[in-house]
Formats: C-alpha cells, sequence, structure tokens
C-alpha cells in the first residue's frame, strides 16, 4: 500500500518524500501508460531475460541513492499519473547504453499539442546523464548541446536511446537520440558533456 505524504504546492499537489512513506517504483507501468510504451515495456522486459539489458527502478527522491541529498525528484515531482515525466529507462552494461521509453503528459506542453523544448532537454540530462552515472558513477552535467527537428506530440511514446562514448579521465561523453516509438521520427539528437565527481 502507498501512503502518501504529500503537501500543496500552488494548489499542485506534488510527490514529496517522507520517511514513511513506502518507495513506490515509478518506472512500472501505470493505467495512464498507452499502449506504444506498454508494447516497448514488455520488449525491453523481454530483452533482460538474458541480463543483457536491465530495468532502472525510478523513485521520486534520490535520497535512498546518496544519502543527505534531494528530497524530491523533479521528474516525479506529480501526485497524479499520466500528466507529466511517465518514463521507464533500461540499461544495458557491455553498450553503455541507457533507453528510455517517455510519453509527456499534457503538464509538458509548450507549442500548443506539443511538448515543451526544456522538457526533451531534461529528458534527455536524465537519460544520458543516469547512463553516465551507471557506467562511471557519479557525474554532473557540464555540457548539453540539443539539436531539434520535429515537434514532439503530447501523450505520444517516445525512444530515447543514449550511449557513452568516450571517457577521458574524469570527462564522460555521450550522445543521445529522440525518436518516435517505431523509429520512424528523428525528433532530436544531442551530444553531453558530464563530469566525474572528485574523489
Ligand atoms: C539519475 C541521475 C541523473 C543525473 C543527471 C542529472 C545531471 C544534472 O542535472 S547536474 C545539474 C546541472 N549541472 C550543473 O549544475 C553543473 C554545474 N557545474 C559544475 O558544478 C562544475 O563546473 C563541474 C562539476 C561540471 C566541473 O567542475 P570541477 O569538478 O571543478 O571540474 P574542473 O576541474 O573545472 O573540470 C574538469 C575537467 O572538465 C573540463 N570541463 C569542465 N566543465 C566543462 C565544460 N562545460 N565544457 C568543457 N569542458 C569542461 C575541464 O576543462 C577539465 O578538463 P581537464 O581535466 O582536461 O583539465
Amino acid at each position: 500500500m502507498i501512503r502518501r505524504c504529500g503537501r500543496l504546492l500552488h494548489k499542485t499537489k506534488v510527490r514529496s518524500h517522507c520517511p514513511t512513506e513506502e518507495l513506490r517504483d515509478f518506472g512500472l507501468p501505470n493505467a495512464t501508460w498507452n499502449k506504444n510504451l506498454k508494447d516497448l515495456y514488455n520488449k525491453f522486459l523481454e530483452l533482460s531475460k538474458n541480463g543483457s539489458w536491465k530495468r532502472i527502478p525510478s523513485h521520486n527522491t534520490i535520497a535512498h541513492h546518496l544519502q543527505g541529498i534531494g528530497k524530491r525528484m523533479f521528474l516525479r515531482n506529480l501526485d497524479s499519473d499520466g500528466l507529466g515525466f511517465e518514463y521507464c529507462m533500461f540499461y544495458n552494461k557491455d553498450e553503455r547504453r541507457m533507453v528510455c521509453l517517455f510519453q509527456p503528459g499534457p503538464y509538458l506542453e509548450g507549442p500548443p499539442g506539443y511538448a515543451h523544448g526544456g522538457c526533451i532537454a531534461t529528458i534527455i540530462d536524465s537519460t544520458a546523464g543516469a547512463g553516465a552515472v551507471y557506467t562511471c558513477g557519479s557525474v554532473m552535467t557540464a555540457n548539453l548541446n540539443i539539436t531539434y527537428f520535429k515537434p514532439v506530440p503530447l501523450g505520444c511514446t517516445l525512444f530515447v536511446d543514449s550511449h557513452v562514448d568516450k571517457i577521458e579521465g574524469r570527462k564522460v561523453y555521450s550522445s543521445c537520440h529522440i525518436q518516435s516509438y517505431d523509429g520512424v521520427i528523428l525528433h532530436a539528437e544531442a551530444s553531453a558533456l558530464f563530469i566525474k565527481a572528485n574523489h
């Protein structure tokens, strides 16, 4: 059972972190996922059976990963499913790839009916950043370059595919592509530089 201890901020209920709250994994399907998202999720679950891919659990706080840091995860801060960032991630260690299956909800609107460019940047940063973290530990984003090719309709399913291309000392160079779920439309591509923590 999920016990909620959300508080109201500007009349919008948020998913706050509460020590007594049972940790919910938001990377699991919910009723708002469309068919394409569920199909892709099931495909990657299937690929995970031989251990090549691994599903990444997703919570609304990073406090349990990095003690004392983070009260509420930006991408998981709405209390209702389906309104904002609806996504799950899978990691392939051998290929140094993190993929994110992403359905942008109505609160991410920029141009009417389409996702805001900032939320596209967020999902790229989070996917490529998580890929860098899983490949070589704690990192910070130092540089992110994005080319937007085609607008992203709200409610669609996107396939976000990131790859760690090169590691030089503390510098981690990654690339990322955002495509429609079927790979037909290339919506955006990006390159990113992450810097490994200095310890
Ligand atoms: C699940 C987890 C998902 C995680 C993804 C989310 C990531 C985020 O959102 S992080 C938040 C956004 N990013 C930030 O706020 C970062 C702000 N910047 C910083 O804190 C610092 O500039 C930081 C940490 C990136 C680098 O600082 P510092 O640790 O002092 O490294 P520094 O010694 O300056 O640089 C190390 C190397 O990187 C290079 N470098 C640093 N920044 C850059 C840059 N922007 N462009 C190119 N090279 C750079 C330096 O030239 C240096 O190279 P070399 O070793 O060859 O001399």
